[in-house]
């Protein structure tokens, strides 16, 4: 869908109207979805109160019984709330359960709070301890880390204070444990790899959710047989490397199976979907920007980890969301790897430079970050070519002043707009093109952060 008329200028409230991917007209006041009645009322009202929103507006044609009323822009923002709350079904307004995952395409087996995130390149470091791989020819393979580096991680702000609706890190991340199963257990689990128990498809192959005889439902990635060749020399390097990652932003890796025709891994499922799910209205609640900021957060605490984790590993996580090994040689700080990644998300430096750096994944979150004020895609296909590109059209309504334009219309609440802005300012920077222009992970993770402290101070006002 998309915002054809948009305005915060009366004080906290804003009206839109937007169409529906089947051509409908949806018209919001504050977020929620009113009819077109109250619709044209509220925007009486602006005219009545003498709100002046005509920069937004110019004039709008007001669709009410059948004829169209040109309207002059000017409104009131008290009745308008009113009206807001009276015209508006309440929606559930209960916290969303956790875990959503964003999962991505293209991705670094990053998922936080339960949303598997498109296409991150990140480096790591070595970590001082090793990983436990113990590798038994006939089974598969189990892998657990001895230690984490979490604590080379400075202190995360991220759960202070605590948000009743965020997303919350997956209960069961402590608690996961390598696997040792054999190929028929896994077999068994995925009832023979039915179809029925396909849960995605990506580039590594297809993924299945799967039930253990103990009752553990885990996810399992089995990878397309064209892909063998490519895997073979580096399939148990990069398990030992994926091995290695535990932090409750990224899915875990529980054991992997690599056993005649078989390339599988084994992964913490993560319920409740993807992050394009939720930014789809897939999966019931929108939502929210709280719930927006914290999915941010989350995926820039995965992000700043892989980077300050490939210190000396100088390890690269791409293609079919596997980590490739580097030489390690203190002095590098790129990998040159043909990469496979999600349109729209990838450095565009890369296509320059055939190298990859940390300020990579920078881009792409802030690719990710738009997508996640817009709910836009990256590339728009069906959208005219003046919107294709979200990054573009977005700066360009940033440039114009009309910010307001770019917030996911079916959001149910109206962002104030320093934070707005903040949080645009911050994507255009991650995706400057170029390198040096964009800012670190970890600092991209504490300016989110602030921003949330004044979303919540401008909430509760
Ligand atoms: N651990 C998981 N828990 C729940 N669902 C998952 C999990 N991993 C993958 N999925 C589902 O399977 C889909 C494909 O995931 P996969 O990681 O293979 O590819 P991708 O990240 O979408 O793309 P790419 O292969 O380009 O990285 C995801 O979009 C998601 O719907």
């Amino acid at each position: 869908s998309e915002v054809v008329l948009q305005s915060k200028d009366c004080g906290s409230d804003w009206v839109a109207h937007s169409y529906s991917s089947h051509g409908q007209d949806l018209f919001y006041i504050n977020g929620n979805v009113v009819n077109k009645v109250a619709f044209c009322e509220a925007l009486k009202l602006y005219i009545a109160k003498g709100c002046d929103v005509k920069d937004y507006f110019g004039s709008v044609k007001c669709v009410m019984d059948d004829s169209f009323v040109t309207l002059p822009l000017k409104a009131g923002r008290k009745l308008l709330k009113d009206l807001s709350s009276e015209s508006t079904p309440q929606r559930d307004s209960k916290p969303m359960s956790s875990n959503v995952v964003v999962i991505g395409a293209g991705g670094a087996l990053l998922v936080c709070c339960a949303v598997l995130c498109p296409c991150f390149y990140a480096k790591r470091r070595k970590a001082t301890s090793h990983a436990v791989l113990s590798k038994d020819p006939n089974s598969m393979d189990s892998v657990s880390s001895e230690a984490s580096v979490n604590d080379k991680i400075p202190a995360s702000p991220l759960r202070v204070p605590p948000s009743p609706s965020r997303f919350s890190m997956s209960p069961k991340l402590t608690r996961l444990q390598s696997l040792h199963l054999n190929l028929n257990q896994v077999t068994r689990a995925t009832q023979n790899f039915s179809e029925t128990l396909q849960i995605g498809e990506g580039g590594f192959g297809t993924v299945y959710k799967a039930k253990l005889e103990d009752g553990l439902v885990v996810a399992v990635k089995r990878a397309k047989k064209e892909h063998f060749d490519s895997l073979r020399t580096e399939f148990s390097s990069e398990i030992e490397l994926l091995a290695k990652i535990d932090h409750r932003n990224l899915v875990k890796l529980l054991g992997y199976i690599d056993k005649g025709n078989e390339r599988l891994l084994i992964t913490e499922f993560v319920p409740n979907g993807t992050l394009r799910e939720h930014l789809d209205g897939m999966r019931g609640k929108i939502l929210d920007f709280n719930q927006r900021l914290e999915i941010a957060i989350d995926v820039a605490h995965g992000l700043t980890y892989l980077h300050l984790y490939a210190e000396s590993m100088r390890a690269k996580v791409a293609d079919f969301g596997f980590a490739r090994l580097g030489p390690v040689n203190t002095d590098q700080t790129h990998i040159s790897t043909k990469v496979k990644g999600t349109v729209g998300y990838l450095d565009p430096e890369y296509m320059k430079t055939y190298q990859l750096t940390p300020k990579s994944d920078v881009y792409s979150f802030g690719i990710l970050l738009l997508e996640i004020v817009t709910a836009r895609r990256p590339v728009e296909l069906k959208k005219t070519v003046a919107e294709r590109v979200t990054l573009r059209w977005a700066f360009r309504k940033y440039n114009e002043g009309s910010v307001v334009e770019l917030v996911d219309p079916l959001m149910e609440e109206a962002v104030n707009g320093d934070v707005l802005m903040k949080m645009l300012d911050l994507a255009f920077q991650c995706a400057a093109p170029i390198r040096t222009d964009r800012p670190d992970m970890k600092s991209v993770g504490e300016q989110l952060w602030a921003i949330r402290a004044d979303y919540l101070k401008s909430a509760r006002r």
